[in-house]
């Protein structure tokens, strides 16, 4: 199912891939609705980059081996795997460092040039794609993609046992930071946002504290809550106001860990007091090595993967899914492709 131009999907007949001799054939069973294949779908752009060719979207992905390329050890026809998106080049400066979030040649899923996930059968890289333990379901396995990011935030953010953390929204990636946030020891979270249901799924996910960001000032609640301030924050909302509030919630020496993106999104930052309170200010993008570390998550119960999906439908009906999934009650749609 590609996606032809804004608000068009067309269904296209290809060949089923043939996987190469270190790839894996995938026969895909769920794959996630991210904001970004929303904004794909809505857009037709994002920045610089327009889908000039029919795209093939999703990115959140997990499926079954039917087929292992000659030279791949690890993986066997019938394994269930969640595919890690990204392929990076394994040679420049930064695949070598191992921060390979950071590779200029990554071939992403779902952006222009290579394909998603929303279709039968995908060959992938056997580097990239992940077993499945018994306990974690593929439907749990696709949204590894949306815990990774959750998960190389926390990293980011150095969150450790007995910290307060705070998580500035309430959609997947806040919902799922929070668990991941706990998990790495935190010992108090507070979650923001600006929609009801989604405050009270924080809450009854297990955050702490839910601030309203449309009634509260969130930095004198939070120093309300935790004297000067938490430990760390992590912004995943990408919402100017959101982002300016973020930056005054740390304690002194604190860390402010920025995930939430929106294009030309600037905001007015009071420098001085950045530098007086010696604010940590880090940015995190994407994720890398944490495929593994997000399916013990789930697997050990750390994170409920599962109670985030709001709704999912076959690939049939993805233009209804992707309505649905626009909505802002709405935090995670998926597409079932069995
Ligand atoms: N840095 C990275 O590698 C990645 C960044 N992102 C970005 O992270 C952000 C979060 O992603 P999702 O959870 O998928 O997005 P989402 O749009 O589903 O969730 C954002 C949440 O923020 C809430 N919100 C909006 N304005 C707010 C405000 N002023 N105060 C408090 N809450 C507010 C919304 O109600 C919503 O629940 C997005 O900007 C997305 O583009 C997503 C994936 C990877
Ligand atoms: C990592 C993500 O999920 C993000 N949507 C992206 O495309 O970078």
């Amino acid at each position: 199912m590609s996606l032809v131009e804004s608000g068009t999907f067309e269904l296209d007949a290809r060949e089923c891939p043939a996987p190469g001799p270190s790839e894996v054939l995938v026969e895909m069973s769920d794959v996630g609705i991210c904001g970004s294949d929303i904004h794909w779908y809505e857009h037709g752009r994002m920045g610089d980059r327009a889908v000039e060719e029919p795209l093939v979207l999703g990115h959140e992905s997990a499926g079954t081996v039917v087929e292992v390329g000659a030279d791949v050890d690890g993986h066997a026809v019938g394994d269930r795997i969640a595919i890690e998106p990204g392929v990076p080049c394994g040679e420049c400066e930064y695949c070598c460092r191992g921060t390979y979030n950071l590779c200029r040649d990554v071939e992403f899923m779902a952006t222009p040039g290579t394909d998603g996930a929303f279709r039968e059968y995908v060959a992938w890289p056997a580097e990239y794609a992940y077993g499945l333990p018994d306990a974690v379901s593929t439907r749990e396995g696709a949204l590894c993609e949306p815990i990774s990011v959750g998960v190389h935030a926390v990293r980011r953010a150095d969150v450790g046992i007995g910290d307060s953390v705070l998580v500035m929204g309430a959609g997947p990636i806040g919902l799922l930071a929070a668990d991941v946030a706990r998990a790495a020891g935190a010992a108090d979270v507070a979650v923001v946002d600006v929609v009801d249901s989604k405050l009270d799924r924080a809450v009854d996910r297990g955050a702490d504290l839910a601030i309203d960001g449309r009634e509260a000032d969130v930095a004198a609640a939070v120093r309300e809550a935790f004297g000067t301030g938490v430990d760390a924050a992590i912004e995943a909302t990408g919402a100017p106001p959101a982002i300016e509030s973020v930056l005054d919630v740390t304690r002194p020496d604190g860390t402010v860990v920025l995930v939430g993106l929106a294009p030309d999104t600037e905001v007015p930052v009071d420098t001085f007091e950045l530098v007086r309170r010696q604010v940590d200010v880090r940015g995190s993008y994407r994720f890398a090595n944490t495929y593994p570390t997000a399916i013990s998550l789930i697997a050990g119960g750390d994170v409920d993967a599962a109670e985030i999906i709001d709704f999912d439908l076959p690939l049939d009906r993805v233009s209804d899914a992707f309505e649905r999934a626009a909505e802002p009650v709405v935090v995670k749609g998926m597409i079932s492709m069995d």
